[in-house]
């Protein structure tokens, strides 16, 4: 149902949002709690709604049986939305224990701003769920984080009221069972039932009216919501879950291609690997023999991935054979590599948690990793612990670098960035974005460069990275630092289709590299 007309002017995600941020600002100052009371569903969901108290036993008894509607294939994703999150999807059969570890994770995020994947873990690690249990609980709350613009959107065409009015716990209970309807392939009554049981444990029975109101509702007119047409800004938005402003970027950056670019960003890509030199096949048949699907990196000859693998349990990552890290950083430690002499001096001013330059440690380059926040150094300090490797470290803000003009051969400057490259893994990040955001750290990432081009002599070299495709922190960058800096541009090494605007500098792609949208240009001090 792609292309479903667009009509009337309903509420977008960029409005959301701010909204969204506002009403965690207000929920944050009144102490996190949960306001008392939830208001009732207008008055025509009240009236021929509500559910009888033996029919959602029924159904309840039903769920727990298998959520599945008698002879019922599940619901494909509708109106132009792409159900694909990467994760299981279906449910199953998993039952109101499932959906109450995807509402924790979720309160811990909206509450505590936590990032999704460790509220996610902590709130699995409160519970006892089965593998298929777990796989549900887990495309529940991450695909439910990554749309939450979508399903507020589409719970406001059914609400009397904005959602960010209702209380914090009643609605992630209704954007948990709103996913479930629109992209989890849960029959309708087993998502309207399992919410409802969520409600009355979590919040009380005085939500369990409005939630099964509103849902049912939902349920009804999701194929009737007047989705707006995916060809503008507003319906991509919608139809690829990320905010306004964030879908404008794409489109500005990467034309055509921006909804491929944007749907891969909704993939989560499983966990990758950094072998030790010279190990990746030894690393490749330990993971094989303790069970796992390893297969080696496409991108990078050190690489390894192992779809579904929590890299924090694998022997390898804790006794130090291996590092998590995506196949675009190695990529970028590379590019520095090839243009340096053995033994180089090297200053990683933004390390932490020191991926790279712990690879420029064992590639055999003498590196002070530095980072402003002395818990992201004590970070890297286990790091070395485990790795057994010799890195200097150190706390110290890159703009003012500590360090005598021109006292490394190199330096990487890994600058801090939206991040909108890394939005596979880390859902909820495109909603803690904001549109000034790329202005405000192109700032930022302009003084690091600065400061860095200081730190080498003439004819030293300094890498610019940043894991995020947005105009303004890469071809920006490296553009503005043209035109100020004593530096030129070198071409940079990395896949022969992955060519920046700036010819020789690089911007990866999840949709054609299967990586992190990470963009890196080396520059040669003049
Ligand atoms: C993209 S991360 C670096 C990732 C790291 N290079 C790696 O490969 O593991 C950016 C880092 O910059 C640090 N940072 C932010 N502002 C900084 C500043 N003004 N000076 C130094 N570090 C800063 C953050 O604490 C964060 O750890």
């Amino acid at each position: 149902m792609a292309g479903r007309a667009a009509q009337g002017p309903p509420g977008h995600p960029g409005r959301c949002a701010h909204r969204r941020r506002d009403a965690r600002a207000r929920d944050r100052a009144r102490g996190g709690r949960a306001r008392r009371g939830a208001r009732r569903p207008d008055r025509r969901l009240r009236r021929g709604d509500g559910p009888t108290r033996r029919g959602a036993a029924r159904r309840q008894a039903a769920d727990e049986r298998g959520g599945v509607r008698a002879g019922g294939a599940p619901r494909r994703g509708r109106a132009g939305l792409v159900s694909r999150p990467g994760e299981d999807a279906t449910d199953r059969g998993a039952g109101v224990p499932a959906r109450r570890v995807a509402l924790r994770a979720l309160r811990r995020a909206h509450r505590d701003d936590a990032w999704g994947s460790p509220a996610l873990d902590a709130a699995l690690g409160e519970a006892q769920l089965d593998a298929r249990d777990r796989a549900f609980a887990t495309a529940l709350a991450l695909d439910t984080l990554r749309r939450e613009g979508t399903l507020d959107w589409a719970l406001g065409q059914v609400l009397d009221r904005s959602i960010d009015d209702i209380e914090p716990d009643v609605r992630d209970v209704l954007r948990l069972g709103a996913w479930q309807i629109g992209y989890g392939r849960v029959p309708t009554r087993a998502a309207v039932s399992t919410s409802v049981e969520l409600a009355r444990e979590e919040v009380g029975a005085r939500a369990t009216g409005f939630v099964n109101g509103v849902l049912r509702a939902l349920g009804r007119r999701w194929d009737e919501l007047p989705w707006p047409d995916p060809s503008e800004p507003e319906g991509l938005a919608l139809a690829t879950g990320y905010p306004r402003w964030v879908v404008e970027a794409a489109v500005a950056r990467f034309g055509a291609g921006a909804r491929s670019v944007l749907e891969a960003g909704n993939a989560p890509p499983g966990a990758t690997l950094r072998a030790r030199p010279g190990a990746r096949d030894a690393l490749v048949a330990e993971l094989r023999d303790a069970g796992l699907s390893a297969e080696p990196g496409r991108l990078h000859e050190l690489a390894v991935r192992v779809p579904g693998a929590d890299p924090r349990r694998l022997a390898a990552t804790r006794e130090g054979r291996a590092v998590t890290q995506d196949e675009a950083s190695m990529l970028v430690v590379d590019a520095l590599d090839a243009r340096l002499d053995p033994h180089s001096r090297v200053l990683e001013p933004c390390a932490a948690p020191g991926g790279k330059a712990s690879d420029l440690v064992l590639r055999g380059h003498r590196v002070v990793a530095a980072d402003r926040h002395a818990g992201r150094v004590r970070e890297m300090a286990d790091l070395v612990g485990r790795l057994g490797i010799d890195l200097d470290l150190a706390v110290a803000d890159g703009t003012t670098s500590p360090w005598r003009d021109g006292a490394f051969d190199a330096v990487l400057v890994d600058a801090p960035c939206t991040g909108l490259g890394t939005v596979r893994r880390r859902p909820e990040l495109r909603w803690r974005r904001d549109p000034g955001d790329p202005g405000t750290l192109a700032e930022l990432q302009r003084a690091l460069l600065a400061a860095a081009v200081r730190s080498v002599p003439s004819g030293g070299t300094v890498c610019y990275s940043v894991c995020t495709w947005t105009a303004a922190e890469t071809d920006e960058v490296v553009a503005w630092a043209l035109a100020h800096l004593p530096v030129r541009l070198v071409p940079a090494d990395g896949p022969p289709d992955a060519e920046a605007a700036h010819a020789g500098a690089v911007q990866l792609r999840p949709d054609e590299h299967d990586s992190d949208g990470m963009y890196y240009a080396v520059l040669r001090r003049e």
